[in-house]
């Protein structure tokens, strides 16, 4: 049974996924009133109120994906996370449009100082002419960030006859041109926007990414708005310069320190602020909550995610056609792990065939979590492979070849040792499975499977009797086995597979053996 901890807010009715498998519990507590369970979550559900420390990430042991009910990951170490081999999913596009049209119905607010007279006419005042307001019509609206959210309220905008100039480096040009959006350099933006939005995510690039310096390039009297990250827009360079009329206002839904208890801006009348409600409607609950709980559940059951923030993204589709060969491989990592019981400093992957038309690297690092399994005791998987790899020291190579020896897909590993190098390839088959056709030059074919012996030895008259002796001697049954050679007298190889791994004391006694080069048991877990 997994355990998995909603620690924020979560609408209820789009965690129906999760509420309805009989695989998981759910803990709707905060991490404060669960810390004496924190050893036993296996998954993490979050909102932007917790936030994920590396400390809280070391505090569950158990923990195998964080779900951030939302976009902004920036309450989350990734790193941290990365480096454990924890996958961390988000839900980007369910809040957009809440977002956006709360970006939206800020403008608007701020333009006519909509919280400003409802509080004077609260106050039974009947001022019109102190709320006298700016049309958005024919205004230029400077976005800065524009990706899902900052699209809308360009579409938006430009309905409302504003003129739309975004800065944005990722944007490409025919993209832009699309939207029927002037795309601009920052600094250019500034001079010439009336309005300016900020739509990027929290990072250290955009951190203070309009501040003091660049504010005072912009015309007297404009407006700001952030409804993304606080921090984006230095927070003490807007007060001081709303305080001295160069900025007409500003309209805040989010701060560096939240909640904003205090806080200067929020004396100034020209100010208008929601506490980050961006994402706070009906509908983007439901939407954020339901994308998270499917990512999990389908993340627990084994199959793919499709919005991870640290893994390659991946199609239930594609998964099902890729799977037999990342199963494949990573039963090949094994191998070489343990048939190469060394430092091994190199591994290079030829793929050949019609494995190619897939994303390889998945692959790769499938096998990386084979070959580490045996060696380390964190969990290595897509998540942290090349990481991992990289801390110890191993290159990894990646080839393609046309070259599939009569096969439709031909996968060869080469591992390069402190005293020695391997190579195994292998193949899948459809209805028969995947299939090891070649170790280390040894033309060979077995199902990579249970409880194997590799021996490499003299091609001499005997050797194959003395060794089914010693484990006949010793009870050990051996279903199947596979012998091969390169040329007569040359060096050959045995492959047998066994019901239980082999003991110790039979390994030593093999190795006895005259005409035995080497020998390793190999233990393959099923997949
Ligand atoms: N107030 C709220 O409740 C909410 C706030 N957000 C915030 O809004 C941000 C944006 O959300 P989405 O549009 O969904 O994300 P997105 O990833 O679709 O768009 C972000 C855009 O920022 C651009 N960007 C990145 N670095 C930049 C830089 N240095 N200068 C200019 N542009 C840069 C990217 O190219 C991308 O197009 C999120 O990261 C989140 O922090 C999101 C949802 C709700
Ligand atoms: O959970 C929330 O309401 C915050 C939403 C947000 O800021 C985000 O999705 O980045």
């Amino acid at each position: 049974m997994y355990q998995i901890l909603v620690a924020d807010a979560i609408k209820p009715e789009g965690l129906g996924p999760l509420l309805e498998s009989p695989k998981v519990h759910l803990i709707e507590k905060t991490v404060v009133e669960a810390k004496h369970q924190l050893h036993e979550i296996d998954a993490i559900l979050v909102r932007s109120a917790t936030t994920v420390t590396e400390e809280l990430i070391s505090s569950m042991p158990n923990l195998k994906i964080i779900a951030r009910a939302g976009v902004g990951i920036d309450n989350i170490d990734v790193p941290a996370a990365t480096k454990r081999g924890i996958v961390v999913v988000n839900a980007p596009d369910g809040n957009t449009i809440s977002t956006a049209e709360h970006t939206f119905a800020m403008m608007a607010a701020l333009m006519r100082h909509i919280p400003q007279a409802r509080a004077s006419l609260k106050n039974g005042e009947w001022k019109r002419s102190s709320f006298i307001g700016t049309e958005l019509y024919g205004k230029n609206l400077g976005i800065v960030g524009m990706g899902r959210i900052g699209s809308e309220i360009a579409k938006r905008a430009k309905v409302f006859g504003m003129d739309v100039l975004v800065y944005d480096p990722f944007l490409t040009s025919d993209r832009a041109k699309k939207m029927g959006v002037t795309s601009l350099e920052l600094a250019k933006l500034l001079t010439l926007a009336d309005i300016i939005t900020v739509h990027t995510p929290l990072t250290p690039e955009t951190r203070n990414l309009i501040n003091k310096k660049n504010l005072l390039t912009c015309k007297k009297g404009v407006y700001l708005l952030n409804c993304a990250r606080g921090g984006i827009i230095n927070e003490e360079d807007l007060y001081e310069l709303i305080i001295k009329g160069h900025i007409a206002g500003a309209a805040i839904d989010v701060f560096a320190e939240e909640p904003p208890l205090g806080h200067q801006l929020l004396e100034l009348d020209s100010v208008i602020a929601t506490p980050h409600l961006g994402a706070s409607t009906k509908e983007a609950q439901l939407n954020v909550a339901t994308q998270v709980a499917q990512e999990v559940l389908s993340f627990l059951n084994g199959n793919p995610v499709t919005s991870s923030i640290n893994l390659p993204a991946i199609s239930k589709e594609v998964f099902a056609k890729v799977q037999p060969f990342y199963e494949l491989i990573k039963q090949m990592g094994s191998i070489v792990s343990q048939s190469m019981p060394e430092g091994i400093h190199e591994i290079t992957v030829n793929y050949a065939g019609e494995v190619l038309d897939f994303d390889t690297s998945i692959l790769t690092k499938s096998l990386l979590s084979g070959f580490f399994k045996s060696r380390l005791d964190v969990p290595v998987n897509e998540v942290n492979a090349f990481l991992i790899a990289k801390e110890r020291g191993l290159t990894i190579g990646e080839k393609t070849s046309h070259d599939t020896f009569g096969y439709s897909n031909f996968i060869t590993v080469t591992a390069k040792g402190d005293n020695r190098q391997l190579g195994i390839s292998g193949t899948y088959v459809d209805h028969y499975g995947s299939r090891i056709v070649r170790l280390n030059d040894f033309t060979i074919d077995f199902h990579p499977e249970g409880n194997l012996l590799y021996v490499q030895h003299m091609d001499r008259p005997g050797v194959i009797g003395r060794v089914g002796k010693i484990l006949g001697d010793h009870g050990e049954n051996i279903a199947t086995m596979q012998v091969g050679r390169k040329q007569a007298g040359g060096e050959a190889i045995m492959l047998l597979s066994f019901d239980n791994p082999l003991s110790d004391d039979i390994l030593r006694k093999l190795k006895q053996l005259d005409d035995i080069t080497f020998l390793y048991r190999i233990t393959l877990h099923g997949s």
